[in-house]
């Protein structure tokens, strides 16, 4: 941008570059253009006084051009070998290329296992933080050597829109090679049309198609860019999708979001000391209409007004849960209330799914009747989680003694319809089968209805599933009486709901 810029308060900046950035999609040659343009880039954000973090994909890609392999395999230990091999040359060239400035960096390798634990979750944070304040900028992978699907991020879209929220980012740039989010896949449909903001990510999932994926390298494509923009501005983090052709785009996306917040509030033309920090308390049309300068190409995500307090964002996104605690559709209304604190009583349990512990993170699955529509096409809820959207026939009614079998689909993306036909191999769908003792009761009704269960939330359990399924159902002056002690009335806590599930 080539005017005289009033910059914004030093921002903490997540810039995630993906694979189809990283290499050449046939030769698997690094773009070396494109690194360097990175590089520059994040050089001139922290002479701005800006912190910023790398998350760079590109491991496996990095190793399939090291090892002369043309395609990347399809099995895990494959992958994971070539990820150990890629990951040792890819970050020998980014601190090459930062070093040509001057510029430390640090290799940081995450799985979700790592961080499902609360102390380990806080010593990553704190290690980010400390990086951060010593100059440093962290490259962020995940550790794929040793991820499996139960640890895994799964996509480095997810793990970026954490890594964001762990260190309570202003800023997620999703770098990819198009420029921005669009009704459908620009590759595949030249009609599609690109979105420059987007207010809700559940809003506008009936608008967009992001079914069909991108580069052969790339994981989840558009997908779990939507996963990750969902995850990361409901903890306040203002999240972008632009174009790593030209990485310089993000100083002036910054830059000019900057002057949109002064503009905000007119004060015959200062920058008022009043101007709204939260990109979502400004009216970025109205705004920027008052503005002359033109828009960077992009898709920008505005942040949640009121962010996601941090333990909730860590159990709603990090942790693994243990097992489900189904409810029914009153207290799912309850929970879906800001009133109720997040915290589920007794009386809304209709039972438990999985052995966990005292202290775990549980799926909230709400048991509902679809009235004879079939489960998997009606319901394929588009979670904010990563790696579990979550949908349970439960035909036609549960009974002791019958047999369940959940589908559990692991590692979204999924596409709208339901159907995996269009995922990569990343993207495994793995089976559970729930036990008799796992089954909630529920009293028959209907024949003919058709019942499914489905994930609406995560919390962290405050007793362990068989004490829960003791008190399925009942007041919660009871627990005292069956288990002989309560410590709390709430059998959940810390819940958040998804609101459009
Ligand atoms: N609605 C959409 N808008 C934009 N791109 C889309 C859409 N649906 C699918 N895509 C595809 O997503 C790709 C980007 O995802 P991906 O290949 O995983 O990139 P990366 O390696 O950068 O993470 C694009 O190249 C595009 O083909
Ligand atoms: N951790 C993997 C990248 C996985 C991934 O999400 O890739 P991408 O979709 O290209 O960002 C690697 O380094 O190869």
């Amino acid at each position: 941008m080539s005017r005289s810029v009033k910059r914004g308060p030093p921002s903490t900046i997540v810039i995630k570059l993906g694979t189809s950035s990283i290499v050449h999609e046939e030769t698997h040659q690094p773009l070396l253009s494109i690194l360097s343009a990175v590089v520059e880039t994040v050089i001139s954000l922290r002479s701005h006084g800006h912190k910023v973090v790398l998350v760079s994909s590109g491991a496996i890609g990095v190793g399939l051009r090291t090892m002369d392999i043309p395609q990347r395999p399809k099995s895990l230990s494959k992958k994971q070998a070539l990820a150990a091999i890629g990951q040792g040359r890819l970050i020998a060239l980014w601190d090459n290329l930062f070093g040509q400035f001057d510029q430390r960096t640090a290799q940081v390798l995450l799985t979700r296992g790592d961080i499902s634990d609360r102390t380990r979750y806080l010593n990553a944070v704190n290690t980010l933080n400390e990086l951060l304040s010593m100059g440093v900028v962290p490259i962020v992978n995940e550790n794929d050597t040793i991820s499996v699907s139960e640890i895994k991020f799964g996509d480095n879209d997810t793990l970026s829109a954490i890594t964001s929220s762990m260190i309570h980012a202003d800023y997620l740039f999703l770098l990819t090679d198009v420029d921005g989010l669009y009704t459908s896949n620009p590759r595949k449909d030249p009609s599609a049309k690109k979105l420059d903001v987007v207010i809700s990510v559940a809003a506008i999932r009936a608008q967009v198609s992001t079914s069909t994926l991108g580069s052969s390298l790339g994981t989840g494509g558009m997908e779990t860019k939507l996963i990750a923009a969902e995850i990361a501005t409901g903890a306040g983090v203002t999240t972008v999708i632009a174009s790593s052709k030209q990485p310089s785009v993000i100083v002036d996306i910054i830059d000019y979001y900057a002057a949109l917040k002064s503009t905000s509030v007119p004060t015959s033309g200062a920058v008022s000391p009043t101007a709204p920090q939260n990109l979502n308390q400004v009216d970025l049309d109205e705004v920027a209409a008052s503005l002359s300068w033109p828009r960077p190409p992009h898709t920008v995500f505005k942040p949640a007004l009121i962010p996601m307090r941090d333990l909730k964002a860590w159990t709603s996104h990090t942790l693994y849960p243990a097992g489900s605690v189904v409810i029914d559709s009153g207290a799912h209304a309850v929970l879906s209330r800001r009133e109720s604190g997040g915290r589920l009583l007794p009386a809304g349990v209709l039972g438990v799914r999985g052995s966990f512990a005292s202290g775990q993170a549980v799926r909230i699955l709400v048991h509902r009747r679809t009235e004879g529509v079939p489960v998997e096409a009606k319901e394929v809820a588009q979670m904010p989680y990563s790696n579990v959207a979550a949908t349970t026939p439960c035909t036609p009614v549960l009974e002791p003694g019958a047999s369940v079998t959940a589908s559990v689909t692991s590692l979204v993306p999924l596409s709208r319809s339901g159907s995996s036909a269009s995922l990569s191999d990343d993207m495994i769908s793995d089976s559970q089968t729930i036990t008799d003792d796992e089954i909630p009761l529920i009293e028959k009704t209907d024949e003919c209805e058709i019942w499914d269960c489905v994930e609406v939330g995560r919390g962290l359990a405050n007793y362990n599933s068989a004490q829960i399924s003791r008190v399925r159902g009942l007041n919660s002056a009871r627990i005292a009486q069956l288990l002989g002690y309560a410590d709390t009335e709430y059998v959940v806590e810390n819940i958040t709901i998804r609101m459009s599930a």
